[in-house]
């Protein structure tokens, strides 16, 4: 079976993000990440360039007052130069803790802002949008290439922010005192701040670009093989998969030398640079002193002024390196992003939304008056052909109907598409032909996150959280009171095993519900179900992997706690007592 595992037709968070308003095709550019904290970006820029020009201003001070003090003027007129250094040094520290405070503070917003963006299309795609991802390289892409972004806002926007700023007013004080320094000190500057970054760009091109991938390669390899461990082991065949994973870690140290010789050949043009600045100024400035324009202690002001501003500009072509690496990053979350839906509402569905009474014509939420009254609906499935890869047919021109109430057992060889029908009741996916309706109205009408309240799923393989029997039970229905959580417990029969326990609902269940036997995790999944109070119950062979005993006690207390519900058991099994018995033609996908 499948390995759909999203069962949970448990209310939607409220104030959550629409999902239809983050749908694929939009992209995720530099300037749609900024735009949430663009008030705040302005503030840190304004912060960082008082802090940087402080720096520049307290140098520039320093040199003339040093040269002038070494003439022993009268001390009143060095006092504006000595406030005006007290003044840069206590200003600089302080504007810089500015900058790093309201920076920081503006890209978490954005760092959050993205996220949520992310998960909500996430939970728009999952699972059947994300059959194309491996689920490492997915952690990888919601983890490390988003933490990129931050880089992008700390790292590469504000330096070049203020060095830009900085530089501009450098060159200009410079310049004015003598120009050919100004000039130099220009240039020097477009070195550092663009010429660098393009040679590191044509050079470390292709290693950028193959850095997150490999990197995404080598944490996919290392997590199969923790997870696949116990089987290699058993085939011996460990060695070969260390031996894959060596390798792709050669290629990816390789990948990571060749990118950080580029960054020192970066550091090295930025000093070659600062030197000719320097130079150019000393050799320019004394020409000018000479011929009386420029006076002696302006001369240490135009000297050492490239020395500050180059402390400034100096991060650049490492910026620009974290830039062109942000920028796959970005690729990837784009890649993301613009998967497509393998749901797409009717023009005229309304959104998803908290209002529990809405007007689709079910009241699908536990608290309804309609739900409270018990209604359920009828389910039918016409003539449908679905898929969940392009240019693949997991089932074709399928008729099938689960009358309210009614109990049908769904069987038929593996790979037949039975999974598949599931998916198509809970509107993982749509068909690509033909029609799935509740009480008459097509699926693609109601929100798919309405559906889901409606019609539950009780997947082969549901996913138990490493957590409290509790916690795991909430999932079905946030909230929910401990008396509700021992009555779905009892509805599943596992109350009296959880009673027995002396943490009761705080037992912690282990990775994957580790800790539990297999029935009692496929009870704990049906309690979860329960919870929800969906009125059509999906069973996706429940009773996998059970012996014979329990599995017929298992699926005998799940159509007994299903009440009056409509059922649908996918089974494999042959005792089908009390159960309507739907057959899948066979080899449906392969047609
Ligand atoms: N999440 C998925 N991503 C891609 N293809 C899928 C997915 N789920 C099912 N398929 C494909 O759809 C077809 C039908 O699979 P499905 O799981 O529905 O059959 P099944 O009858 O439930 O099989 P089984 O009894 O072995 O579980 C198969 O060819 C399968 O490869």
């Amino acid at each position: 079976m499948t390995s759909a595992s999203l069962p949970i037709p448990g209310p939607a968070p409220s104030g959550s993000f629409s999902s239809s308003s983050f749908g694929a095709g939009r992209g995720l550019s530099a300037w749609s990440l900024i735009r949430p904290a663009v008030g705040r970006l302005s503030l840190a820029v304004l912060a960082g360039v008082g802090a940087a020009g402080a720096a520049v201003a307290l140098t520039a001070c320093s040199a003339w007052l040093i040269s002038r003090a070494a003439l022993h003027p009268p001390v009143l007129h060095l006092m504006v130069a000595i406030v005006a250094v007290r003044a840069c040094g206590l200003s600089r520290g302080v504007l810089r803790y500015l900058e790093r405070l309201i920076g920081h503070d503006a890209a978490f917003k954005i760092l959050t802002d993205v996220r949520v963006r992310l998960y909500t299309r996430l939970e728009r795609l999952a699972p059947a949008g994300l059959a194309d991802f491996r689920r490492a390289d997915l952690a990888r892409r919601l983890a490390s290439d988003v933490d990129a972004v931050l880089d992008l806002v700390t790292r590469v926007f504000l330096p070049y922010a203020v060095a830009g700023v900085v530089g501009l007013a450098s060159v200009l004080v410079v310049g004015a005192l003598v120009p050919v320094a100004g000039l130099v000190l220009a240039l020097a500057l477009l070195v550092v701040g663009v010429g660098v970054p393009v040679m590191q760009r044509a050079s470390a091109h292709r290693a950028d670009g193959r850095l997150a991938p490999l990197r995404a390669e080598l944490s996919t390899g290392v997590v199969d093989l923790l997870h696949g461990l116990p089987d290699l082991t058993a085939y011996g065949a460990t060695r070969a998969r260390l031996d894959r994973l060596a390798e792709v870690d050669t290629r990816l140290t390789e990948t990571s030398r060749r990118s950080a010789a580029t960054a020192g050949l970066g550091a090295a043009v930025t000093a070659l640079s600062t030197g000719a600045a320097v130079l150019a100024g000393l050799t320019a400035g004394a020409v000018a002193v000479r011929s009386g324009s420029l006076t002696g202690e302006l001369l240490a002001l135009v000297v050492l002024t490239p020395l500050a501003v180059f402390e400034i500009a100096a991060p650049l072509p490492v910026a620009a390196q974290r830039w062109a690496t942000a920028r796959v990053s970005l690729q990837r979350l784009t890649e993301l992003w613009q998967t497509p839906d393998p749901i797409t509402d009717h023009p005229q569905a309304p959104e998803s939304r908290a209002d529990p009474r809405g007007d689709f014509g079910f009241d699908s939420h536990p608290d309804s008056p309609r739900a409270r009254a018990g209604h359920v609906p009828e389910m039918r499935i016409d003539g449908v052909t679905a898929g969940w890869v392009a240019g693949r047919t997991a089932l074709r021109d399928l008729d099938l109907v689960l009358p309210a109430g009614g109990r049908v057992a769904l069987v038929g060889p593996s790979g037949s598409g039975k999974s598949t029908v599931a998916a198509l009741l809970v509107r993982f996916l749509d068909p690509r032909d033909g029609r799935v309706t509740m009480d008459g109205r097509d699926l693609r009408e109601i929100p798919a996150d309405e559906v889901r309240r409606v019609v539950g799923y009780l997947p082969e393989d549901s996913y138990l959280f490493d957590t409290t029997i509790g916690d795991n039970l909430r999932i079905g229905r946030a909230g929910a009171g401990d008396s509700e959580l021992h009555e779905a417990l009892r509805q599943a029969r596992l109350l009296d095993w959880v009673r027995t326990l002396p943490d009761g609902l705080g037992t912690l269940v282990g990775e994957h519900g580790m800790a539990l036997s297999g029935g009692q995790r496929r009870r704990l999944a049906l309690a979860r179900l329960l919870l929800g109070n969906a009125r059509v119950l999906i069973f996706d062979e429940p009773t996998e992997h059970l012996d014979d005993e329990t599995a017929a006690a298992l699926t005998h207390d799940l159509l007994d706690a299903a009440g009056d519900r409509t059922v649908l058991l996918i089974t494999h099994r042959t005792d089908l007592t009390g159960l309507s018995v739907t057959r899948m033609p066979f080899g449906s996908s392969q047609r």
